[in-house]
């Protein structure tokens, strides 16, 4: 297969190499600022739960999102059989939790550092969560490394109090009411 491929920086120099283009795509993602979530799923695949930021909104009718899940993680086996996962949008003060679900930690490790409960599927919702969305996945297109997940909303819980929890620049950041 051909990797070349070019993309412009700053200095306008193409760059051709494939892992050039990747690190260079990932530096410049670290720009782009995104809402932290935990993804949790449960089932007969059994009990998966990932950070993720890979997730955004697609149409409100049906209401949908869409989850972006490396095929190469661990919990990608148990997502894809349960065909269900909740969507939990972290709030400051969640950095830990985040870490935990990004890092290379058992999955037990991960759940016992918080408080679940369920709403619809049977995929953990994190207690104080800013906002759940329990969904089902409808639909699901390889590209990449990655797998993105079309997931159809079947409940949502959500608590009006609380700041949002952002990465940008490769760390975690407070986002507060105030406007820029
Ligand atoms: N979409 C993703 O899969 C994704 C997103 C963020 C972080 N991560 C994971 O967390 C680790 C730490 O991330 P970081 O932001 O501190 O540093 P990083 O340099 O690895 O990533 C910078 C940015 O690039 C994007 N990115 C990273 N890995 C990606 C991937 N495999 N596919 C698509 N986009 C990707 C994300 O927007 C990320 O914030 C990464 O190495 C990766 O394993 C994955
Ligand atoms: C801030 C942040 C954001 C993301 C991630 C990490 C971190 C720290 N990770 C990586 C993902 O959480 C990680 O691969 C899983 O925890 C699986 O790791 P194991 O394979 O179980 O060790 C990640 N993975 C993914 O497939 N889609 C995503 O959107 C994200 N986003």
């Amino acid at each position: 297969m051909n990797m070349k491929m070019s993309v412009a920086i700053e200095d306008a120099t193409p760059v051709v190499d494939a892992e050039a283009v990747r690190f260079e795509f990932r530096d410049a993602m670290s720009r782009m600022a995104a809402a932290v979530n935990i993804v949790t799923s449960n089932g007969p695949g059994g009990l998966a739960g990932f950070a993720a930021t890979a997730v955004c909104s697609v149409t409100d009718s049906p209401p949908t999102l869409l989850v972006c899940l490396n095929r190469s993680a661990s919990v990608y086996p148990a997502v894809t059989a349960n065909g269900v996962l909740c969507v939990n949008v972290l709030s400051d003060g969640h950095q830990d939790l985040s870490r935990l679900f990004g890092g290379k930690t058992p999955v037990e490790e991960r759940f016992a550092a918080a408080a679940w409960s369920e709403l619809a599927t049977g995929s953990p919702v994190l207690e104080d969560a800013l906002v759940s969305f329990d969904c089902r996945i409808v639909r699901r297109a390889d590209v990449g490394t990655h797998d993105v997940l079309m997931c159809e909303v079947e409940a949502i819980r959500r608590r009006d109090d609380g700041h949002g929890l952002v990465y940008f620049d490769r760390d975690y950041h407070r986002a507060g009411p105030g406007k820029a």
